[in-house]
């Protein structure tokens, strides 16, 4: 995409998502490093920008006026400050991936000609595997989006979705990243009380977090129950944690930690 701005990517908000993109997009060479700009309240965390040879800005404005698209990746709490302060710069486009926040509302506070993405990102995008949901402003350019459906495309798998589902979407790939070290978690400690060696333990089963998700993504139709069934053998020991999980009702443990998840979102939402 062609641009007269000095950066192609500016950052206001570089913490563990923002820093995951950034990263992510120079590893797979999307973004050269001089195209990027970042700007965080944090020392700490634009330290570690200066450390990755990003751009530095030095305040909100700054990465508004040098950068082609301005990504919004502050907390949702502090979104409506950030967008008041942009409000004299005018962004050309804006990336927002704050929970929450919807194009309506950032369009009443940056003007109606702003273009507006809303992406819902994952942190597993910084090596590449990541999972992205977007959509878009209705004036957004097709340039602009293809721009960024492509970036995150390239760190592991996008999807476009209506943006009246961006909030439910968190139940399903952004915030289930720590659900899965959740229940990773669970398993190893039980590993360990059983006596097993905790090193041993998580190679083994972080190599079958891995080899499992692969094998679904190598049969994409294929119905999830059938993967059970190829490990749940006859008479034999998967089959009775099946049961149990199943006993235990852990499907409604899981609706009903989706459903506060999302509600979370909702209440975040303006
Ligand atoms: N973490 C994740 O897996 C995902 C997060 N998101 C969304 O991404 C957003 C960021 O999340 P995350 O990266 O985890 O949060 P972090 O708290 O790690 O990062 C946000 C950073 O933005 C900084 N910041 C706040 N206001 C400003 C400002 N005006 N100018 C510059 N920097 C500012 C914060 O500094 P300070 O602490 O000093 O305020 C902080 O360093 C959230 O809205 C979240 O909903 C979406 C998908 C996944
Ligand atoms: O926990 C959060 O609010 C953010 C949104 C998705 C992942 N992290």
């Amino acid at each position: 995409m062609r641009t007269t701005k000095k950066y192609m990517l500016g950052f206001i908000g570089c913490g563990h998502m923002g820093m995951a993109i950034a990263r992510g997009a120079v590893a797979k060479e999307y973004l050269e490093r001089y195209q990027l700009v970042v700007y965080d309240h944090h020392d700490t965390n634009m330290k570690t920008a200066k450390g990755e040879r990003f751009g530095l800005a030095k305040d909100e404005a700054d990465v508004a006026e040098n950068a082609h698209i301005v990504l919004l990746a502050v907390n949702p709490t502090q979104a409506d400050a950030v967008l008041e302060k942009l409000k004299e710069h005018q962004p050309e486009c804006l990336l927002s991936i704050v929970t929450g926040l919807s194009i309506a509302h950032i369009q009443s506070i940056l003007g109606k000609d702003t273009q507006v993405i809303r992406a819902m990102p994952n942190t597993p995008l910084q090596i590449g595997e990541g999972s992205t949901a977007l959509c878009k402003s209705e004036n957004c350019k097709a340039d602009e989006y293809d721009f960024i459906f492509q970036m995150f495309a390239g760190m592991g798998v996008a999807r476009t979705i209506p943006e009246d589902q961006m909030n439910a979407i968190v139940a399903v790939h952004g915030s289930v990243p720590a659900y899965v070290y959740y229940f990773i978690e669970c398993i190893l400690k039980d590993a360990v009380s059983r006596g097993i060696d905790e090193e041993a333990a998580r190679a083994l089963l972080v190599q079958t977090v891995i080899g499992s998700g692969n094998l679904l993504k190598q049969n994409a139709g294929k119905p999830i129950e059938e993967f059970i069934n190829e490990v749940a053998s006859k008479g034999g020991t998967t089959i009775e944690a099946i049961n149990t999980f199943k006993e235990l009702n852990l499907a409604s443990i899981i609706h009903e930690a989706d459903e506060k998840c999302v509600k979370r979102a909702e209440e975040l939402s303006h």
